[in-house]
Parts: structure tokens; C-alpha cells; sequence
């Protein structure tokens, strides 16, 4: 098939201009008719033009009311103009603007003939119908109290309007307590109806969808989540995040900006991108899914502090975090891990995951990873430690980043070279340190500095890890025996003592929900879910071809 054959030609009128607008099987293109025209200056100006691919465009349909928001003089003319040329079809598109956002803008063409009119909304449909993966019919979940409470309001002035726009039809749920979106996935809606799953708030609300969707499908295909080796079937349904939180970490890791407009284009589209999710169990006990962060030591802390202080809203991440830091708490205990083979690169290696991303292209098939993983996990069952490597230690944080987990507090992410869907996580030891040090660490993820370039601090890109706490008693005495000054404290804080001595456990955070166990076992599972999204686009895409830079296009109007 030929994508450049053009599908329709006409000369049409775009404000005053006359402009030959092209569409063929993958681009819409108009440019002014009059390729030369002459400044007043007599210096010869060249035609420009302005393309935008027909995957991304939003919808097009009949004008009946050119835009109001005009002078009186402007009126006038656009009366007059409408006049002669009174039939109109205004096509929306994806335009991006800065920083990874999308906005949805509006070109109007006019014509004289009602039949050209009809024609172009005609082909211009039938080329989107074609577009098979775009959703037409979609499950919304808002948590009217995430982050700054404003999720009711976000969805309903900047996310229903394009939905609308785009022809796809919403049933809506404002969720009425905590898990209300999870147990309504998991056991009530009717899935057949949907193309796809969205929740409006925080990464605590994508939690709740993940876990809702991921559990129903096992429960549908018969797996038992319990099963530490249990192949769990992929989710078919998409999940699209409006972010309405207060770290929004998924979104912005995996579109590059946390905008609900942007967000909502991301789902009209259909784009795709699929996901990582680790499985932690407690010995034969499904605990929870992760996407992003899974965290003990000083993430778990400071998570168990926050809880306590939800009402402040996101602020309580910086007080808590002030307060983990100062308490200076390491941990006990023994880490193993089963490293991830193959082509996949490593956490240092700087190359990061972007939309097309080449590491993630390629995913075993689950026969192969499946074989692979029997076999190391029979040597380890029988004692043998296979290719499990074991690290005893004393820990400030054991962090898992299933992704980068890139967020406005940390625009390159806990780790920045992580990938969205390798089938790996990358484990970062932050072995006990100084407090100086630890700072150090922490804030090398606001800048560009290296975060693991310590010598405390060890990453591994895995496929499983598992912990196990050192047992209080036993640390305590340990610790007690050792002389004080050994400890290599720096006493900022009056307590020190009590401090390091007062917690023998922490907890795990995972993506932000406590877990009630510390000894745990990870797995990744490879793409187990896919989002309405493609992974942070490398550079904005060239929209507009300009053969003179020096003329600008007058500006279409575009949607917040
Ligand atoms: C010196 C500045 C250091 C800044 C260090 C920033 C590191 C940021 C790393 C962010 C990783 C976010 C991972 C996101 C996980 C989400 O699934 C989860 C649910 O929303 N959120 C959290 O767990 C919530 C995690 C919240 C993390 C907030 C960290 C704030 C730390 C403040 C430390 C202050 C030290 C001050 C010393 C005087
Ligand atoms: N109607 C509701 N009432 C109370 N809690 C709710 C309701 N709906 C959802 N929740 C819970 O609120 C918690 C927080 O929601 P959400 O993730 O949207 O915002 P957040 O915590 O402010 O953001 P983030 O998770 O990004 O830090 C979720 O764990 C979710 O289970
Ligand atoms: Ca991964």
C-alpha cells in the first residue's frame, strides 16, 4: 500500500489563505496555494507548510461556528468570508509543546462546496477508523481525594472534553473509599465493554487499578497469585493514568511530564507501552504488585512516617524525608539476588529507556524465561545457590526501581538507565555510611551526578531478589558488643545511639503502600500490564516544516 498516494487534494481557504491541503494514507498536509508572495519590502518570501501525521489526529468534524473570539473588525471579515465561503470542517490534533506536553489544537478549513466539505470529513474518518488500537469505549476510576484533591475537577474541565471530542464514550466511577476501584475490577465490571481502564489521582491509585486488573486476569486464566512461580497471564486491557497525585511517578516515567491533557491524548491515540510489574511474596503469601519503587531502610521509613501525616498533603514526603534522614537508621540482613543475563544492558550504562526503546523490544517468550528460571530455581531449591548471589550487610536502603521511577522530585529517576519493560529491576544496595555520605547519595538524584558512583552504594540489574532481616536479638547484641566509636557515626543527632539502636526492622515500601513483611521474594514479571503511553519521546518531534522560518503560520486555538 502506498502511504504517499495522496488520498484527497483541494484548495481550500484556512482563515484568509488559500491552501492546498493534501491527505494521504499517514500525513495531512496544507501549505498556502500562493507558493511565492512578496513582502512589502519586495523581498520574496517562501511558501511554508504544515503537516500532522493521521495517527495523531483527534478527531474532525462539521463547523457550524467559526471561533467567536475575535475583534469586531475581524468579525466583520469573518462574516463576509463565511459568506462566500460558508461550508467548514475543523480537524484536531496532537500538537507538542514544551517538556513532553501534548495540547490538542484545531485547524478549520473552509470551502464553498458542501460536497468538498463532506468529502474531506468522509476520507478523513475512514483513515482514523483504520486506526484499530485506538480506544472507543473506556472504564474511568477518580479518586476525588488524591494529591491536592482535585481529580473530580481535572478529569471533568480538561480530560471529558477530549475524550468527548474524540467520539469515545466514558462510563465514570468516583471511587467512595480505598479500594473501591480494586475490589470493582477484581470482582464487578464487566470488562468485555471497555478498550481500556483509567484511574484519575496518584501512583496509589494506578496501584489500586493494577492490582484490580492483574488479579482478575489471573483469577480468569485459574493462576494462583500465591505461587511464587505462577506464570501470570499478561493483562489485555489498558491502563491510562490521568495524574492527579502527589508523586505521580508512573506517569511522568513513562510519558515525561505529569499533564492531564497530555495524558488524555496519550489514551486517545492508543499508544501502548508495556510494563514491568515484581511480584513479592512472603513465603507462600501473595503480598503486592510493584511498577516503581520498592523500598526498606530509609524509603520504608520514610513512607511509615508520611502515612501518619497524609493530611499535609505532598508536603509530607519532604517532612518525613527530613526526619528519616536525620534519624539515620541502617539494617541488618541478607540480600540475594538472581542477576539478569543476556543483552540488557546494566544500571550504570547511561543508556536511557525511551519510547522504541531497543532493550525493551525484545521479550523472551515465556517458555524460554520460564525453562531458564526452572532450572536456576531447582538448584536453588536443593540447597545450591545456582546463580543466586548472596550479600550480607548492614543497609541505610535496599531500593528496587522496576523503572526508572523519574519524577519531578527526581526528574532522571532513582535510577536513571533502568528500562519500563526488560523484565528486569535494578537493586541498589546503600550500604551503611555517613550521614554526609547518604546526603551526598540523595542528592545526586536532583542533579546530574552519578548517585552510584560510591563506594557504599552497589546496583544490580536483576529478575529476582529476596531478603531476609537480621533477627533483632541477634543484631542488637552485636551491635552492643561493638565499641561505639567504631560505629562511625556523625552525631548530629543527640540520640544517635537510640536512633540506630531503636528499629532493628524496617518496612517495606512498595510504590507507596506499607508491607506487613520484611522477609521477602521478588520476581519480574516481563510486560505483565501495558499503559496508554510510549515511553519518554526522545526529542519533540519536527511538526512544523517551515521552508522560511521567518513566516509563522497564524496560530490555530488549542485546548488546556
Ligand atoms: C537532598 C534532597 C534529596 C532528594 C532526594 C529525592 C529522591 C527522590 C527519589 C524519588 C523516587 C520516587 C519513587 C516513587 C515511588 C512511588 O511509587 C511512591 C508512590 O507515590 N512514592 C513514594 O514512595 C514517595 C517517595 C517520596 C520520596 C521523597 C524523598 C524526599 C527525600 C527528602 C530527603 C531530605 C534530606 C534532607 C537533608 C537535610
Ligand atoms: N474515595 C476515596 N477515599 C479515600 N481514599 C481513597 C479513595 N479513593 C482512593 N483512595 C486511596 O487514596 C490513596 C491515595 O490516592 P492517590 O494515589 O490518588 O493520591 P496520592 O497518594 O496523593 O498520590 P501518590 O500516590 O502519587 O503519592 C490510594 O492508595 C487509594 O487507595
Ligand atoms: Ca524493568
Amino acid at each position: 500500500m502506498d502511504k504517499q498516494a495522496k488520498l484527497l487534494s483541494s484548495r481550500l481557504f484556512l482563515k484568509h489563505r488559500q491552501v492546498e491541503v493534501v491527505l494521504n494514507r499517514s500525513v495531512l498536509t496544507w501549505k498556502e496555494a500562493d507558493k511565492e508572495r512578496k513582502r512589502s519590502s519586495g523581498i520574496s518570501e517562501g511558501a511554508h507548510s504544515r503537516s500532522v501525521q493521521v495517527c495523531e489526529i483527534v478527531a474532525v468534524s462539521r463547523t457550524e461556528d467559526v471561533d467567536d473570539k475575535r475583534t469586531r473588525k475581524s468579525r466583520k471579515e469573518a462574516k463576509q468570508h463565511s459568506q462566500l465561503y460558508p461550508h467548514a470542517f475543523t480537524v484536531s490534533y496532537v500538537m507538542r509543546t514544551r517538556r513532553h506536553q501534548w495540547r490538542c489544537s484545531d485547524v478549520t478549513f473552509h470551502c464553498d462546496n458542501q460536497e468538498l466539505c463532506d468529502q474531506w470529513i468522509r476520507v478523513t474518518n475512514e483513515q482514523l477508523s483504520l486506526l484499530t488500537d485506538r480506544p472507543k469505549s473506556l472504564l474511568v476510576y477518580i479518586n476525588p481525594f488524591g494529591g491536592k484533591r482535585r481529580g473530580k475537577r481535572i478529569y471533568e474541565q480538561k480530560v471529558a472534553p477530549v475524550f468527548h471530542r474524540a467520539g469515545i464514550s466514558t462510563d465514570v466511577i468516583v471511587t467512595e473509599r480505598a479500594n473501591h476501584a480494586r475490589d470493582h475490577l477484581e470482582t464487578e465490571a464487566n470488562l468485555d465493554k471497555y478498550d481500556g481502564v483509567v484511574c484519575v489521582g496518584g501512583d496509589g491509585m494506578f496501584s489500586e487499578i493494577l492490582h484490580g486488573l492483574v488479579s482478575r486476569t489471573q483469577t480468569d486464566h485459574d493462576v494462583d497469585q500465591n505461587q511464587l512461580d505462577a506464570e501470570l497471564v499478561p493483562c489485555s486491557i489498558r491502563i491510562g493514568i490521568i495524574p492527579a497525585g502527589s508523586t505521580d511517578c508512573i506517569c511522568f516515567a513513562t510519558v515525561g511530564a505529569n499533564d492531564p491533557v497530555t495524558s488524555a491524548l496519550h489514551i486517545v491515540v492508543g499508544d501502548s507501552q508495556p510494563m514491568d510489574v515484581c511480584s513479592v511474596h512472603h513465603n507462600d503469601i501473595f503480598l503486592r504488585y510493584s511498577v516503581s519503587l520498592l523500598g526498606y531502610g530509609f524509603y520504608g521509613d520514610l513512607l511509615t512516617d508520611s502515612e501518619r501525616k497524609r493530611w499535609l498533603g505532598p508536603a509530607r514526603y519532604d517532612l518525613s524525608g527530613v526526619k528519616t534522614f536525620l534519624s539515620h537508621n541502617y539494617y541488618k540482613g541478607t540480600v540475594s539476588f538472581l542477576p539478569a543475563e543476556g543483552n540488557l544492558g546494566n544500571p550504570k550504562d547511561k543508556q536511557q529507556c525511551r519510547s522504541g526503546c531497543h532493550i525493551c523490544q525484545h521479550k523472551p517468550s515465556s517458555k524460554d524465561q520460564h525453562s531458564e528460571m526452572s532450572d536456576k530455581k531447582e538448584k536453588s531449591a536443593k540447597g545450591d545457590s545456582g546463580d543466586w548471589n548472596v550479600i550480607h550487610g548492614k543497609f541505610i536502603a535496599i531500593n528496587a526501581a522496576t523503572m526508572s521511577c523519574a519524577c519531578p522530585r527526581s526528574p532522571k529517576g532513582m535510577s536513571p538507565s533502568a528500562h519500563l519493560a526488560d523484565g528486569t529491576a535494578d537493586l541498589i544496595l546503600v550500604r551503611k555510611c555517613s550521614r554526609l555520605d547518604f546526603f551526598r547519595h540523595l542528592l545526586r538524584h536532583t542533579n546530574k551526578n552519578d548517585q552510584f558512583d560510591h563506594s557504599f552504594v552497589e546496583v544490580h540489574r536483576v529478575r529476582k531478589f529476596r531478603f531476609q532481616p537480621q533477627h533483632l536479638k541477634l543484631a542488637s547484641l552485636e551491635d552492643l558488643s561493638e565499641p561505639l566509636q567504631k560505629k562511625g557515626f556523625n552525631p548530629i543527632c543527640s540520640a544517635q545511639t537510640a536512633c540506630s539502636y531503636s528499629a532493628a526492622h524496617s518496612s517495606w515500601t512498595c510504590d507507596g503502600e506499607l508491607l506487613p513483611h520484611t522477609a521477602i521474594q521478588v520476581s519480574v514479571q516481563c510486560q505483565l500490564i501495558r499503559l496508554f503511553a510510549r515511553g519518554i519521546e526522545e526529542q519533540q518531534q519536527q511538526q512544523f516544516v517551515f521552508e522560511d522560518p521567518c513566516t509563522l503560520w497564524p496560530l490555530e486555538q488549542s485546548t488546556n
